[in-house]
């Protein structure tokens, strides 16, 4: 395995670039989502790195060895695992993982990697007879058989319901982690792309519009639109001076100066004894934890977001109170 880099890639179909100096790095054995918007460029990001697409400019890095200068896919040492699997549907489980490895480890290749993603004995089975999960675990194993450089995984989740997506997403980051392996994945959910990955790329406009750990892009995010895209968010419009901005939740502290946009995320906003007059317009219970609509004296609606016991129901008058320093962002010109 090796690590993947992506310098001032510009790639597209003619006409303005779907992608404009693309800059990525993937350490070894480290795990990056790029998430964006549909439309992005994220397929054609990919289909770049697979060798499927040509570039305009830039350079595609795998290790020591350039693969933009002429390396066709089947000489990258690129695995990729689709959207829906696409397994061979003539082929069984052990013939699909097998599929890229010489006769001689086949054998023995095909049962480690089925162990590893928790499917041994499944190897006779057809891939008409497996579950969606069941699916991408095989084309996950399929996609590591030949110990790829670096495996691209291309929103793998999109076609299984919510609570599969949660496991596998959890499943298939511990067998990357167990292979050692380099893993790119695209996808436009954030919550798969903070929850999995080590690094997020947030691709904006053919452009990465930040690059971070997980935390770093939800807490301190490079700007409004990567704010607003990797969660939810309060905003209001302020103006900060001398560490503080005033928002119809009080005076708050914050970085920055002058005028701009304030933004809160939903769990600052903490119900209880103390605080902002405010009623319940409504409550969305998720299970884990519940969103509550509220709306402040002067008519601003804002929303809380409450773990636990959920103690307010809709016409409840509460206090709202904020935990922590507000972002602000500063009107561009
Ligand atoms: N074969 C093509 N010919 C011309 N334009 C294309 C082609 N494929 C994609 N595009 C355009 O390139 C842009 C990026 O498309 P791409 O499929 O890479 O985005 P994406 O981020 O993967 O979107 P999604 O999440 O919806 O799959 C879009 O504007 C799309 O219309």
């Amino acid at each position: 395995m090796s690590g993947l880099t992506v310098k001032r890639l510009v790639a597209g179909y003619g006409g303005d670039p779907v992608l404009r100096e693309v800059d990525l790095e993937v350490p070894e054995g480290g795990l990056l989502a790029v998430l964006g918007p549909s439309g992005c460029g994220k397929t054609t990001l990919l289909r770049v790195l697979a060798g499927f697409h040509p570039i305009s400019s830039g350079e595609v890095w795998l290790g020591e060895r350039r693969l933009d200068a002429g390396v066709p896919p089947e000489r990258r040492g690129i695995g990729i695992v689709p959207q829906e699997g696409a397994l061979f549907p003539h082929l069984s489980v052990a013939g699909n993982v097998g599929f890229g490895l010489r006769r001689g480890e086949r054998a023995a290749r095909v049962e480690e990697l089925l162990d590893l993603v928790g499917l041994s004995g499944f190897g006779h089975r057809m891939p008409s007879e497996l579950s969606g999960g069941q699916a991408q675990r095989v084309a996950l194993a399929r996609a590591l058989a030949p110990r790829p450089g670096v495996v691209l995984l291309d929103e793998p989740f999109s076609a299984l319901d919510a609570g599969l997506r949660e496991e596998l997403r959890a499943d298939v980051r511990a067998t990357l982690k167990a292979a050692g392996a380099t893993a790119l994945l695209v996808t436009h959910d954030q919550e798969e792309a903070l929850g999995m990955a080590d690094l997020v790329a947030v691709l904006r406009d053919g452009a990465v519009a930040q690059l971070g750990r997980p935390q770093t892009i939800y807490s301190s995010p490079a700007d409004l639109g990567v704010a607003l895209f990797v969660g939810e968010a309060v905003t209001f419009p302020g103006v900060a001076s001398s560490g503080h901005v005033d928002t119809p939740l009080g005076s708050l502290p914050t970085s920055g100066e002058g005028r701009g946009t304030v933004l809160l995320r939903p769990e600052q906003l903490v119900l209880g004894p103390h605080g902002i007059a405010s009623t319940v317009d409504d409550v969305l219970f998720h299970g884990h934890d519940a969103t509550v609509l509220l709306r402040l004296a002067d008519g601003t609606a804002v929303r809380s977001r409450v773990q636990g016991e959920i103690a307010v129901r809709a016409g409840d008058s509460v206090s709202v109170s904020v935990n922590g320093p507000a972002l602000f962002f500063g009107n561009t010109p």
